[in-house]
């Protein structure tokens, strides 16, 4: 049986651009484009998951709105279940820690990048509601 891996990703929008990052290589899904985050440890809610990956990948804090969707994607290694939800800057700008790259792209250009599969029902939300 595959693993079911629980994820968060923050869709931070800032002067109507969004922040996207490129994953790094040698890790799995290498050099894609992604919405920060990571994976919900034990006791945490998916929001302070949120907030505790933020802090550590990108030395800044946000504030957590709404949620915009949840996707099921089943990769090679495992089922990741990828929440999302809209964010705010509240303190400090991102810095690059682990990530190769990173754009703040409008909505209609989002699609420019090449993003793990997972993200793609989230942009396409975005795309609609704009
Ligand atoms: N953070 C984040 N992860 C995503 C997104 N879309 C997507 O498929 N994923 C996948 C990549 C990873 O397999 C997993 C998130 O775990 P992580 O961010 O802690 O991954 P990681 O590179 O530190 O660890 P690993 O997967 O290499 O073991 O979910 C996304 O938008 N943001």
């Amino acid at each position: 049986m595959k693993k079911e891996i629980q994820v968060v990703g923050a869709v931070i929008q800032s002067d109507n651009l969004i922040f996207c990052a490129q994953r790094g290589p040698g890790k799995s899904l290498a050099e894609l484009w992604e919405f920060p985050g990571g994976k919900i440890e034990a006791g945490e809610t998916d929001r302070e998951a949120l907030e505790r990956e933020i802090k550590e990948e990108l030395q800044c804090q946000i504030k957590v709105l709404d949620k915009i969707t949840t996707n099921r994607y089943e990769y090679d290694f495992g089922f990741v279940n990828l929440t999302t939800f809209n964010c705010l800057l509240i303190d400090g700008q991102p810095k690059l820690t682990e990530h190769i790259d990173v754009k703040w792209l409008p909505i209609n250009q989002l699609k420019t990048l090449n993003w793990a599969p997972a993200d793609i029902p989230t942009i396409d939300i975005l795309l609609n509601e704009n």
